[in-house]
């Protein structure tokens, strides 16, 4: 999917989300403006959304000491010893579109109790993906894990506000997306170390001389996606001339974008709109703590039933074309998709531990 439906955007759009909580008329603003910029960018700040900037900085500066932990420590976490996907992933695990991003990471989810050993483990296959996370040990960074799981109720009870707006800017009831989440939201967060470009290899560039990315161009495949940066910067996003623009840092708030089953299930109103990240020159990396909100694994994604009163900024897709049976693969079991797609990203977990699922058929 690409962002070529977005408006010719020059800048990202800031959201104040406490409106929310002002006059009748300050509320219709804001769920209008929500209508809006999901609609024609896909991409927005988000201020005064009720994290503190206290618990903002400390999350930072935990995630900037694990990194700079010895790398026998980080090995330590290796992603490739959790069948959920879940912990370190050193520089050049990860590839968008086929070239290395240029960027280490430690990845988390929900804390759950550890899965059964093969031969036991459980099915559907999305249910694997439930599980602990790998923590640092205490002795190497102690602030680790308690100040990662107070930001991350933070981020959740935000999600849920954000998609309780967003349900409102559609002329929905507020509630319409409860259920779709309800009491385990499939949450992905991770923390992420971008070199600075002078750090990488060969000067930053291919072997075709073109410029390496910390993340290639790529839209999120979920509903909602936020992130914290430190004040780097790096991050664009493409508008719908293709344009790169810039998504600097702006202290205190959040960047959200919207993932490609929330577009699915808006019949493309509301836009998953790609973006990378460059490794910008400097001295220091960049952090970032991308935080993803998603649907229960078990939530079976309807598209929503958009009011006729919405207008389109462009050509609203034929009827026909739109996806309401059940043959399109996004609306099966959401956690068939997020399955999947980490199956692809990861072949050496699936072949580590999951391999009993190879005689299944694409499930
Ligand atoms: O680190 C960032 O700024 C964005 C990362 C991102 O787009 C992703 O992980 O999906
Ligand atoms: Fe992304």
């Amino acid at each position: 999917m690409s962002s070529s439906n977005a408006s010719n955007f020059e800048q990202i759009p800031v959201v104040d989300f406490s409106l929310l909580d002002g006059s009748l008329e300050q509320r219709n603003e804001l769920i209008l403006q929500l209508r809006e910029v999901c609609h024609e960018v896909g991409f927005f700040y988000v201020t005064n959304h009720g994290l503190s900037r206290e618990l903002c900085d400390r999350t930072l500066e935990v995630a900037g000491d694990f990194f700079a932990l010895p790398m026998e420590a980080k090995r330590a976490l290796d992603y490739r010893q959790s069948p959920s996907f879940r912990g370190y992933m050193s520089l050049g695990c990860e590839n968008t579109g086929g070239r290395t991003d240029q960027r280490e990471q430690i990845e988390f989810g929900v804390e759950a109790p550890p899965l059964p050993p093969p031969p036991d483990l459980p099915l559907p296959p999305y249910t694997r993906l439930c599980g602990p996370n790998q923590w640092p040990a205490t002795e190497h960074c102690a602030d680790f894990r308690p100040t990662l799981e107070e930001f991350m109720a933070g981020m959740e009870q935000l999600s849920r506000g954000l998609m309780r707006a967003l349900a409102l800017s559609l002329d929905l009831s507020e509630d319409y997306f409860d259920a779709t989440f309800g009491d385990s939201p499939n949450v992905q967060m991770k923390i992420a170390k971008y070199p600075p470009l002078q750090a990488l290899e060969n000067g930053g560039v291919d072997e075709d001389g073109v410029p390496l990315l910390g993340v290639g161009a790529h839209s999120d495949s979920g509903y909602l996606s936020l992130l914290l940066q430190d004040g780097k910067g790096g991050l664009q996003a493409q508008n719908g001339a293709g344009q790169w623009i810039d998504v600097p840092p702006l202290p205190g708030a959040f960047v959200v974008n919207l993932g490609e089953m929330l577009q699915l299930a808006t019949d493309g109103y509301y836009l998953a709109t790609v973006h990378r990240v460059q490794n910008l020159p400097g001295n220091a990396p960049r952090i970032s703590v991308p935080y993803f909100f998603n649907p229960r694994l078990d939530a079976f994604l309807d598209p929503v039933s958009l009011p006729q009163s919405l207008t389109w900024a462009r050509p609203a897709p034929a009827r026909e074309s739109r996806t309401h049976d059940g043959e399109n693969k996004f609306f099966q079991e959401y956690g068939a998709n997020a399955f999947k797609s980490l199956a692809r990203s990861h072949p050496e977990v699936m072949r580590r531990h999951h391999g009993d699922l190879f005689n299944i058929e694409d499930k």
